[in-house]
């Protein structure tokens, strides 16, 4: 439960009909907000107050309800006693789901929730006697109590079988899912509304609230914090809990988009790549189609912000507000934005990156004049969800901001022995450029006995397929044969480790579908999914596909945001500030990781960053720094000399500041 489950804000149209179905009175509201009370009986009711006006209240009983459409904020009520219907659109597609859940376990959870006709009737004369005026209150929070005895009335407690793709496979997910969140004590999972193979089950720790307080609450938010902290877990959270209308998740990279359900920040703004000239970028943007996204957008959503160039993002700014003929900061859109920049910084279109040899051209977002009349509210996550190590969350903080001590060099080169493959599954290797990547995949496929079978995606607009092959991860034509590598790109079972990331082998063909053995063990007939993503204009495309890729090998940037099972690097061609970190912290573990050749030189950090990241006050760390030795100090890039005294004097103001949100 993230924010209150009994209140839901949306538009809402009702519809009366008559005893023989005519249709009498319409209402129409914008916006109105839904309230779950109960009387004095007891009883439950919808409570609909239109923005403004008095409140109408609809009885929970002989309630249907519509949920097809409540992935896109749509539901619809229908009270059969009332002869009423309501039609609910534009709810924020999280808060609705909590808001019909419960609905449902109030309605079902309760022994004496819903007294008997015997005990109303006696009830409402003590009441009628009693000449109070009728009184409402808010329900209560929904308990663990009343969630068991819901899903008991639903009869999903009763249901197991087993694991594959069958459909007592589905049931038995189910089965393993509600067992999780009763355990958990979070919701239930009856029916649709109740399946969960997304982490929906995961709860908010404290820190995540409080973004999300800020971010419904109309601000424009920028928040980071190190890789795992749940950023783009959190940002899925908010994108769920805000209006769909005018709501545009985007991010820097088509993997990073995907991963929140949203377009690259690209495609959305209408400019190309942004390197034309300011005038030609609002021509661009005054195309009808650009221009129309633009005007319908209210709140604009980026992950992955280190990696979006500080001009393009000063441009997108300035066309904002010609377009919307607002001059308010971008327009007056409200910006959500999020990423590490201390991570991969944004891609400069020079051979060497960042290398020392390279001039600095790269501008961070945070350099730009946009950034500072755009952000209102700056928070840093600092809870690690992908790692629970200590250790391991420790070494990667000091990697984080370029700081490579004995002790790390030591811990991090004794894996270049550990045996890290297990079933028949290899590492994955990760690659400073894509090309080797790819190479390294198809060889490997080639060199594998057998045949090869091809898997085309079906897309639901073929002119479409480019755009899709750029934001899903998904290939429109994978090859694959028996014992190829590969990585799962969905979250299929969440408490079976059939997880987006899972690393696996392929065992066999069952009827031409690839059967999949996971580093758990599992057996998993990888049948076709559905991704979709949306349009700039609103609409959406779909690509079914086998959820799996080729995972020999990825490069560091494809794989950042990602969580990777079983992955070995070799860091001797990196170019870029933060990519080594990203390449590390993409592990769970210390024992999931090779290190094949680590040295201090492959880790820095962009000095500029660093000192960005000083104005938020945090202590990164909290461990005593040792200066970088000498043999770092001629190996800092274009970003300055990382080992000179000023920046360790910096990292360790940073290191040593406490940890504070600045709004
Ligand atoms: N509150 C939470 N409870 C449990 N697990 C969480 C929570 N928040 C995040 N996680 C898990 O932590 C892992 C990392 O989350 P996520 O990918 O969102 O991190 P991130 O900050 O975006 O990382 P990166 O900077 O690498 O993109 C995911 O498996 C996610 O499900
Ligand atoms: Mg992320």
């Amino acid at each position: 439960m993230d924010l209150n489950d009994a209140v839901l804000t949306c538009a809402v149209n009702m519809q009366w009909t008559n005893s023989v179905g005519v249709t009498g009175r319409k209402l129409a509201y914008k916006t109105a907000t839904l309230r779950l009370v109960r009387n004095d009986l007891r009883e439950l009711f919808v409570e609909v107050t239109p923005e403004k006006l008095k409140p109408l209240k609809f009885k929970l009983k002989d309630l249907m309800v519509h949920k097809k459409f409540m992935s896109e904020g749509k539901a619809t009520f229908n009270f059969k006693a009332e002869n009423c219907t309501l039609y609910l659109s534009n709810a924020p597609p999280g808060t609705l789901m909590f808001f019909l859940r419960t609905i449902f376990i109030k309605m079902n959870g309760s022994e004496g929730s819903q007294p008997d006709d015997a005990s109303l009737q006696k009830k409402l004369r003590e009441h009628l006697m009693s000449g109070k005026p009728s009184s409402f209150e808010d329900v209560s929070p929904v308990t663990t109590a009343e969630m068991i005895l819901a899903r008991k009335k639903a009869g999903l407690l009763s249901k197991a079988s087993t694991t594959t793709p069958s459909p007592q496979a589905a049931k038995k997910r189910r089965f393993d899912e509600m067992k999780e969140d009763r355990e958990k004590g979070s919701l239930p999972a009856a029916k649709k509304l109740y399946q969960s193979t997304t982490d929906e089950s995961l709860k908010l720790s404290e820190e995540q609230m409080e973004v999300l307080r800020a971010c419904t609450s109309g601000k424009n938010v920028f928040f980071t914090g190190s890789a795992g902290t749940g950023k783009s877990f959190l940002l899925r959270r908010i994108i769920s809990a805000l209006p769909p209308e005018g709501t545009i998740a985007t991010a820097s990279t088509g993997v990073a988009a995907c991963l929140i359900g949203g377009t690259t920040l690209h495609a959305f703004a209408g400019i190309g790549g942004g390197d034309a000239t300011m005038k030609r970028c609002l021509e661009l943007a005054a195309r009808p189609v650009s221009a129309q996204t633009w005007r319908k957008c209210k709140r604009l959503i980026i992950d992955e912000i280190s990696m979006v160039d500080g001009q393009f993002f000063e441009k997108i700014e300035a066309v904002a507000r010609h377009i919307r003929r607002n001059d308010r900061p971008f327009g007056g859109i409200q910006l959500i934005l999020c990423g590490d920049f201390l991570q991969l910084p944004p891609v400069v279109k020079s051979e060497f990156g960042s290398t020392p040899n390279s001039a600095p051209q790269q501008r961070f977002c945070f350099q730009s004049s946009a950034w500072e009349t755009c952000i209102q509210c700056v928070y840093e996550l600092k809870q690690v969800h992908r790692q629970s190590d200590p250790e391991f969350v420790k070494i990667l903080n000091h990697l984080r901001i370029g700081h490579v001590n004995e002790s790390i060099t030591t811990r991090l080169a004794a894996t270049s022995k550990q045996k890290i493959e297990g079933n028949g599954i290899l590492a994955t290797q990760l690659c400073s450029h894509t090309n080797d990547a790819n190479s390294i995949n198809e060889s490997k496929l080639e060199n594998l006995e057998g045949d090869k079978v091809l898997f085309k995606a079906d897309d639901s607009d073929a002119s479409m397929s480019k755009q899709l092959d750029q934001q899903i991860q998904a290939p429109s034509q994978l090859f694959l044969k028996v014992n190829a590598q590969v990585m799962l790109l969905k979250n299929i079972n969440i408490s079976n480790g059939l997880v987006n990331g899972a690393r696996g082998v392929v065992v066999r063909m069952d009827k031409d579908l690839p059967v999949v053995r996971f580093k758990n063990n599992q057996e998993y007939i990888c049948k076709h999914e559905k991704w979709i993503i949306k349009t700039p204009t609103g609409g959406l495309i779909t690509r079914r596909q086998v959820p799996l890729k080729l995972a020999w090998a990825f490069s560091i940037h494809k794989s950042q945001g990602l969580t990777l099972d079983c992955v070995e690097m070799s860091l001797s061609k990196v170019f870029e500030a933060g990519q080594a970190y990203v390449a590390l912290s993409r592990a769970k573990s210390l024992q999931s990781i090779r290190i094949l050749d680590f040295d201090a030189k492959q880790v820095w950090a962009n000095p500029q960053v660093l000192q960005f990241y000083k104005g938020f006050r945090r202590k990164l760390i909290d461990t005593t720094m040792i200066p970088l030795g000498p043999k770092n100090k001629d190996k800092k890039p274009g970003d300055g000399k990382a080992g000179n005294s000023a920046l360790a004097k910096l990292k360790k103001s940073l290191m040593n500041k406490p940890l504070v949100s600045i709004s």
